[in-house]
């Protein structure tokens, strides 16, 4: 379907008219067995042959107009499922941008995954597998029933019942003895699996390395066997339903069969009313397939409901009062969910002001990670005060920095869209990574590999710093910027982030002595543990000169 006509049909009316189609196929399909069954029966009296003509054109129409009403309407539903489907995803993904990252450290890599993929993929199942199907054997059922009450008014009453009787078993009574087995739990296990499976691929070398890699594919395998088991349950479930619609079939036959000797029908007619019930069995089938879909379609649809009402981490990140000071901290105290980090439960006071660093140190555990998240929004204080710039004029470089699977080029555009050549070079000089870039056939077109592995550590870090400097922040929070490298590399980034002041303010997260060395002069703000007595501690040199946190 093209663009124009798209817009000029809304979404509603391409509903309605997926649902006109769908049922006009099915009722071709109907149709053609009835006239069919006439047909043959009428030929068999030998009558002459233009009173067959018209049955005969009646079958070869409704056996084109069955194909070419199922194919526009596979063309019309499948066109607003999709489109929907792209909504829903769209959604999904504003929903974990805004909750991201504090508000989702309840969702597993694998589930937010799930959320992403398959629950949206199971929004599209709503109308083609669910909603069309009961709309369309409303309408076939009706038109159906009308006929054959036309014809015999008892057997069309005998119809009704059936599909009334088959209706409200599959939808409201057959589902309850389905139980546990179904929708939520089957959703449950599929976030497990590919919980499972993204663990297990990212963590395959450690896994081999300690021989446990058997033991975590059987935890894998043994989910795999739980959704085995629920999905044989459910075939169990969709086997009575089809066995109620023959039930029901056979006895609306029986019916119909000691009807009709009582009634004055030509014989012909004694054909369509002994096929109508056959008729009839396949538009319930299709009933049952529909329910079968309900379960899943609808707790999909609950999680990602559920994504929207997941709490923003920083309701209120909005403006800082701008001044001088690059941030300051007055009584501050961080950490997650209520809980406040050992090293911050005193509140923290600290100033920076513009174009200068302020030195965070403090042991491993204390809070100072917690303490950068903070900073940049992702997470409430617990108590306290932060001022000073927006937190989106803060930018951050982690400890690892996520380097995404693609060009240099395109990890840099993540931070600016619409950078030219000459911006993404002048950021790469300034974070010691253009020589090197430039030195590659490709240049700026180098794939750099998943997170990055075609790069050193250092190389990957000041590509990381490069995109950093590239989203043009205010401030910049380094996370222990030189972790994982080796002295001489670490030496050179130290030198190149010195050099990032004063057009930048810096927060520098260490515990690296060499770190606060190299920034010596700078504001101090250290994160104290209370200690048991006698506990000696590998950051004992740092906690006995205490810094001036001003
Ligand atoms: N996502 C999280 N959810 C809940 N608690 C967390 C989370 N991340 C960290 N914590 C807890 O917060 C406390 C402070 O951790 P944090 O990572 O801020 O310490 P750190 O000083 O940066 O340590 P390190 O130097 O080892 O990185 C720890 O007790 C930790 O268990």
């Amino acid at each position: 379907m093209s663009r124009e006509s798209r817009r000029r049909l809304g979404a509603g009316a391409r509903t309605v008219l997926a649902t006109g189609l769908a049922a006009g196929a099915q009722v071709s399909s109907v149709a053609l067995l009835l006239t069919s069954g006439w047909l043959v029966v009428r030929a068999a009296e030998q009558p002459p042959v233009l009173y067959l003509l018209v049955a005969v054109t009646s079958v070869r129409m409704f056996g084109v107009s069955r194909a070419v009403l199922r194919y526009a309407e596979r063309l019309v539903s499948h066109d607003v499922a999709l489109e929907r489907a792209v909504e829903a995803r769209v959604g999904a993904y504003r929903a974990l941008d805004r909750a991201a990252p504090a508000g989702l450290a309840g969702l597993r890599h694998g589930e937010v995954v799930q959320r992403v993929v398959q629950d949206v993929e199971r929004t599209q199942d709503r109308l083609l597998r669910v909603r069309l199907p009961w709309t369309s054997a409303a309408a076939t059922t009706t038109l159906l029933v009308a006929v054959t009450a036309w014809l015999l008014p008892a057997a069309g009453l005998v119809l009704a019942l059936q599909a009334l009787l088959v209706a409200v078993i599959v939808r409201w009574v057959l589902p309850r003895t389905r139980g546990r087995s179904s929708a939520g739990l089957e959703l449950t296990q599929e976030d497990r699996l590919a919980g499972r499976v993204t663990e297990l691929t990212r963590t395959a070398p450690d896994l081999l390395a300690y021989g446990s890699s058997r033991e975590r594919a059987e935890q894998a395998h043994a989910v795999v066997d739980a959704m085995a088991r629920l999905d044989r349950g459910d075939t169990g479930w969709q086997g009575r339903g089809t066995a109620l619609v023959l039930a029901s079939t056979a006895l609306s036959l029986l019916a119909v069969v000691v009807l009709v000797p009582g009634a004055s029908v030509p014989a012909s007619v004694v054909g369509v009313l002994v096929l109508a019930p056959l008729g009839l069995a396949e538009v319930l089938e299709s009933l049952v397939e529909a329910e079968r879909h309900r379960p899943a379609v609808e707790a999909a649809q609950r999680r990602l409901d559920a994504l929207e009402t997941i709490g923003v981490p920083v309701a209120t990140a909005g403006r800082r009062t701008a001044s001088t000071e690059a941030l300051r901290m007055q009584d501050l105290v961080v950490g997650w969910a209520g809980r406040p980090a050992p090293g911050a439960a005193c509140g923290l006071t600290a100033t920076l002001p513009r174009g200068q660093v302020l030195l965070v140190t403090g042991p491993s555990g204390s809070g100072k990670s917690t303490l950068a998240a903070t900073l940049l929004g992702f997470l409430p204080p617990v108590s306290g005060r932060v001022g000073g710039v927006d937190p989106c004029r803060i930018g951050l470089l982690a400890q690892d920095e996520t380097v995404l699977d693609t060009t240099v080029r395109e990890n840099l555009r993540v931070a600016d869209p619409g950078a030219d050549d000459e911006a993404m070079l002048a950021v790469l000089d300034r974070a010691g990574l253009g020589t090197f870039v430039r030195s590659l056939p490709q240049g700026l077109d180098t794939a750099v590999g998943e997170s990055g592995s075609r790069l050193s550590g250092g190389e990957r870090q000041r590509l990381a710093l490069a995109r950093l400097l590239l989203a043009d922040h205010d401030v910049l929070v380094l996370d222990e910027p030189t972790e994982h490298l080796d002295a001489p590399t670490a030496a050179a980034l130290l030198d190149d982030l010195a050099r990032l002041v004063p057009a930048h303010s810096l927060v520098v997260v260490t515990h690296s002595p060499a770190v606060v060395d190299r920034f010596a002069g700078a504001h101090r703000l250290h994160l104290e543990v209370p200690r048991p007595a006698g506990v000696d501690h590998a950051d004992a040199a740092l906690a006995s000169s205490p810094p001036s946190a001003t």
